[in-house]
């Protein structure tokens, strides 16, 4: 049979692995395929610039449009990333009946609604593997492989890039630059890093994980994020002195109101699988209601195991551009007139367990005083410490871990709590997640 020519956007950490992958395993490829994958074409931004990879046998260009608009490419790879280029080269293939793999979780958490509404206009499909937590197969598992379960929740660590930092500070006390540097220098982060460390990155790929577990339209701009930024020593020493570690974690789950979707620093308990996946490693757990909770573990960067995935989507559309276009897999894995508009909840409908760290005046009664109104909030306390401040001398730092409660009932104890005339300024507080593993 005729080989597929395959035409790729980018020759930068992905782009390298792919086409090293492709030539390292082209007979297993092929044999799986059941057709030769071949780049025929490569758009760059500088033709001069080294590569990680062999180019011989790809015509270079730095016309990205002129590799789209060849009419002897089959496939179009995209792996430039950012938004806007992407969006018109990848809308420019489909157009032109061609399929797409692509890596890019930012351009699909903003625009995949519409990429894929054209896709199935024009009987193409988009492929993106490599979009969430890099070499694991986790769309092709929750698409496919959970699609007998109503999925109740999942929850993982999905930026590889903020989970190496935390790893490299905690471990080799490292300071977070240093840390970040070495996981850009890896080839781990972001073209922008602070897409890493202020959990946007982890957000583009909730919005993809929410919506095909639940059916709903891509979301990212209703995602409650934040970062790893704020994450203090302190608190990481007193979450482990309590039976926690603290991870950034992208959570979606229904609740009674709607659906929650939200990023941020998470206390878990040190004995739960999410707790001790170090480095540059990513892990999802999902809940269905018939399997339980399911575990998907691996690298989530790097260009090997993101070329696994994309390596694995070109497999895929090799494979699908002989079927009739009605029986592939839905992009977003439910069929598009299935796709529902749950309502999406604010912070103030989150149900978790909460963190707080609280510096008070040294005064009698104090401890009781706050536990007190945590009880005339109906807040229960999971665990409690009382600390030493190393300044302040006649202060002290009370550290709380509360049961699950609505987070809006959390927040009118915080007001209650900042109202008392013993507390100071600067209340800590994170959120806490308990897993069935
Ligand atoms: N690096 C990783 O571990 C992972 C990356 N991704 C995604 O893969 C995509 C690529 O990421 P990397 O390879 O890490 O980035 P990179 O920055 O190493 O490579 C991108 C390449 O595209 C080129 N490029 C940019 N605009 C271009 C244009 N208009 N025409 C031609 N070439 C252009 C750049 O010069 C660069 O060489 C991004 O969407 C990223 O989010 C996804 C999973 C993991
Ligand atoms: N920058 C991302 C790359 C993979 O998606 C990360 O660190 O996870
Ligand atoms: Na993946």
């Amino acid at each position: 049979m005729k080989p597929v020519n395959v035409g790729l956007l980018g020759l930068g950490t992905v782009g390298a692995g792919t086409v090293n992958l492709l030539a390292h395993n082209a007979k297993e490829i092929g044999r799986r395929a059941g057709r030769v994958v071949r780049i025929t074409h490569a758009a760059v931004q500088n033709l001069d610039k080294p590569r990680e990879c062999p180019t011989d046998g790809i015509t270079l260009t730095t016309d990205p449009f002129a590799v789209v608009n060849d009419p002897d490419i089959d496939v179009v790879l995209e792996l430039i990333g950012g938004e806007d280029d992407a969006y018109k080269l990848v809308m420019a293939a489909i157009e032109q009946g061609k399929h797409v793999v692509t890596a890019n979780k930012h351009l699909i958490a903003l625009h995949g609604n519409e990429i894929f509404a054209a896709a199935d206009k024009h009987d193409v499909v988009v492929t993106f593997e490599a979009a969430v937590a890099g070499g694991i197969p986790i769309i092709k598992a929750i698409r496919e492989g959970l699609a007998a379960n109503h999925i109740e929740w999942l929850a993982g660590i999905i930026n590889g890039t903020g989970n190496f930092i935390l790893s490299q500070m905690k471990f080799e006390g490292a300071d977070f630059a240093e840390a970040l540097a070495e996981a850009q220098a890896l080839g781990y982060a972001e073209a922008d890093p602070t897409f890493d460390v202020d959990g946007i990155d982890a957000a583009h790929k909730l919005a993809i994980l929410g919506s095909i577990a639940f059916g709903i339209p891509l979301s990212f701009d209703r995602i409650y994020t934040q970062g790893i930024r704020g994450i203090h020593a302190d608190d990481i020493a007193y979450a482990e002195e309590m039976g926690y570690r603290i991870k950034h974690l992208g959570i979606a789950r229904r609740n009674d109101g709607g659906i929650e979707l939200r990023v941020h620093p998470t206390l878990v308990s040190e004995k739960a699988l999410l707790a001790n996946v170090e480095g540059e490693k990513n892990a999802v757990m999902v809940y269905g209601d018939a399997v339980g909770p399911t575990v998907y573990y691996g690298a989530g960067a790097g260009a090997g195991p993101t070329a696994s995935a994309v390596v694995a989507d070109l497999i895929d559309t090799v494979r699908i551009m002989s079927v009739d276009p009605t029986g592939r897999v839905p992009h977003l894995a439910f069929q598009p007139d299935q796709i529902t508009d749950t309502p999406i909840l604010g912070n103030e409908g989150f149900f978790c367990g909460h963190y707080f760290r609280v510096q008070v005046a040294d005064e009698p009664g104090v401890m009781s005083q706050i536990t007190g109104l945590l009880a005339q909030h109906e807040i229960s306390i999971e665990a409690i410490l009382q600390k030493d401040p190393e300044t302040a001398g006649d202060d002290a730092l009370i550290i709380i871990v509360t049961k699950p409660v609505i987070e809006g009932q959390m927040m009118k104890f915080f007001d209650s709590l900042d109202d008392l005339p013993y507390t100071r300024p600067g209340l800590v507080h994170m959120r806490v997640a308990q897993f069935e593993d």
